[in-house]
């Protein structure tokens, strides 16, 4: 496998913490969650702190930072209260995402190139304190070229709209907008991530793409957890996408 095949796998945790949350219990620990996806072969754990609190919280993310063998990517919304958060954190990686608290989950990608001086200036305070900073958008070549020009690293491509696709058709177009996307990011010298509603069905497509890093990957994994359990429904994605990617 060359170098363009390989692809890591970032293990989203927020909703081992949605199911604590619903009957505010001490289990499930998303923090033993993330020691089992590393022992499987994740590449590195996602979290998003969301405003509203509904899944993860500080005390996960602190005790991620101490216990992680691999990485954290720590998502979040740019406003002050979490700028400062990530400041006394710092993530390895940060993943600046869209947020508005009534949703279900998050609906779009960052809308980069109509607020440049807002993400420039976030991602120059994590940058400055030794984050990796990604930004969550839509596959559009106006918001990669604008993610460039705010002096992002890495954006992480919001595959939600290929993974909602209702027919072959249009889960095609939205797959060719993704892989146009992937070319994009690479051709601005961009890390290209993606992820948002892939499962087991769906993701080998998008693993195939040539160039793309990692994919971050939650909600499926916690689902089929339910039946296999958590380090093998992580392996099994692994392995799923690894050998996507090196037929692909
Ligand atoms: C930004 C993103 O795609 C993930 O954080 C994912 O959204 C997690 O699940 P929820 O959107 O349900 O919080
Ligand atoms: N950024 C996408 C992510 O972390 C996982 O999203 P999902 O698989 O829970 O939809």
């Amino acid at each position: 496998m060359t170098d363009a095949n390989r692809i890591l796998l970032g293990v989203n945790i927020d909703h081992v913490a949605t199911l604590r949350q619903a009957r505010g219990t001490r289990y499930p620990d998303p923090v033993k969650a993330a020691l089992d996806a590393e022992e499987a072969g994740a590449d590195g754990i996602t979290v998003h702190l969301r405003e509203d609190r509904r899944h993860i919280q500080e005390r996960d993310v602190r005790l991620l930072k101490e216990v992680l063998q691999t990485r954290m990517n720590f998502e979040m919304g740019v406003t002050e209260e979490m700028l400062a958060f990530a400041e006394e954190i710092r993530p390895a990686h940060v993943c600046l995402v869209p947020e508005t608290r009534q949703e279900l989950t998050t609906e779009g990608g960052l809308d980069v190139a109509g607020q440049e001086p807002r993400i420039a200036a976030a991602v120059q305070r994590l940058s400055q304190i030794g984050c990796e900073v990604s930004l969550f958008i839509d596959p559009e070549e106006r918001q990669i070229e604008a993610s460039k020009r705010v002096g992002a690293p890495a954006i992480e491509l919001h595959t939600g709209r290929y993974a909602d696709a209702t027919t072959p058709v249009e889960a095609a177009k939205e797959l060719a907008r993704i892989r146009d996307g992937v070319a994009c990011g690479l051709a601005h010298g961009l890390i290209v991530n993606a992820g948002h509603g892939l499962h087991y069905h769906n993701v080998e497509p998008v693993a195939a793409i040539a160039g793309i890093n990692e994919l971050n990957i939650g909600h499926a994994l916690v689902a089929h957890a339910l039946f296999v359990g958590f380090k093998q429904a992580v392996l099994e994605m692994k392995q799923l996408i690894v050998a996507a990617a090196s037929r692909g």
